[in-house]
């Protein structure tokens, strides 16, 4: 497997949709872009199973996410991607955990599991199949939205907010952090919990991460130690 570190320099043609004849504008749209957006064409060449891989690759990039040996959970994984990335950068000593709630085909190297993470029944099976610390929780759990503004960032908040809490219980001293947020970044109470626990706290919009999107993510880094350690 190869990682294109540079999408965006292969050659640009752009694609023209000839069956859009029965086709929603909403659906073309997407389908125009999917097929003229260099990174998921990069992503297939490069075997990463979602465009979304090099938003990890560019945070790694950035922030020194990975080491080889670390212990990872991934929440919201599907359709694996980032556990590809994961898997790849811990290498053979290392250990990967990967949930979603939905089913995701399993990736060579890490356990994979289903369910959802507003569930203790799931936080337990990533615990067990975890079995011990963490050095790394990344997450990029994107809940469906409603189209009821008010709801998706209640459900959007709560679900960074058990995403943080099962770091603080998991992770080693030193360990990090990674969480997909929206709409400007962490809310208050969350970012002052999070400065609390680690060394540094910061947030960053990838270069993968369309424009057009509220996406951005926390990374915290130098875990203080807690329940955890
Ligand atoms: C943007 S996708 C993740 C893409 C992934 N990082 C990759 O590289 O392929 C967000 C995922 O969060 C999952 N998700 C949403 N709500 C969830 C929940 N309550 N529990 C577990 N996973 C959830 C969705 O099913 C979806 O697969």
């Amino acid at each position: 497997m190869t990682e294109s570190r540079n999408p965006g320099g292969e050659r640009n043609l752009s694609t023209r949709l000839r069956t859009a004849k029965g086709r929603s504008t909403a659906s073309q749209k997407w389908l125009q872009r999917q097929l003229n957006d260099p990174y998921v064409k990069a992503a297939k060449a490069a075997g990463w199973r979602s465009r979304a891989a090099f938003k990890i690759i560019e945070l790694d990039e950035r922030f020194g996410l990975f080491r080889p040996g670390q212990r990872i959970v991934d929440l919201g994984a599907a359709p694996g991607g980032w556990t590809q990335v994961a898997v790849k950068r811990a290498g053979e000593r290392g250990k990967v955990v990967a949930l979603d709630i939905l089913p995701m085909d399993p990736v060579p190297g890490a356990i994979t599991l289903q369910g959802d993470f507003n569930e203790e029944a799931a936080e337990r099976a990533v615990l067990e199949a975890l079995d011990g610390t963490a050095d790394l929780v990344i997450s990029d759990i994107a809940p469906n939205t409603t189209g009821h503004n008010a709801t998706d960032h209640i459900r959007i908040l709560a679900l960074v907010e058990l995403a943080a809490d099962f770091a603080r219980k998991v992770l080693t001293p030193g360990g990090a952090f990674v969480a997909k947020v929206f709409q400007g970044g962490t809310e208050r109470d969350l970012l002052n919990a999070l400065k609390r626990d680690y060394a540094t706290v910061r947030h960053a919009k990838p270069p993968a991460s369309r424009k057009d999107s509220a996406e951005m993510y926390v990374v915290a880094q130098g875990f203080r130690g807690g329940a955890g350690g």
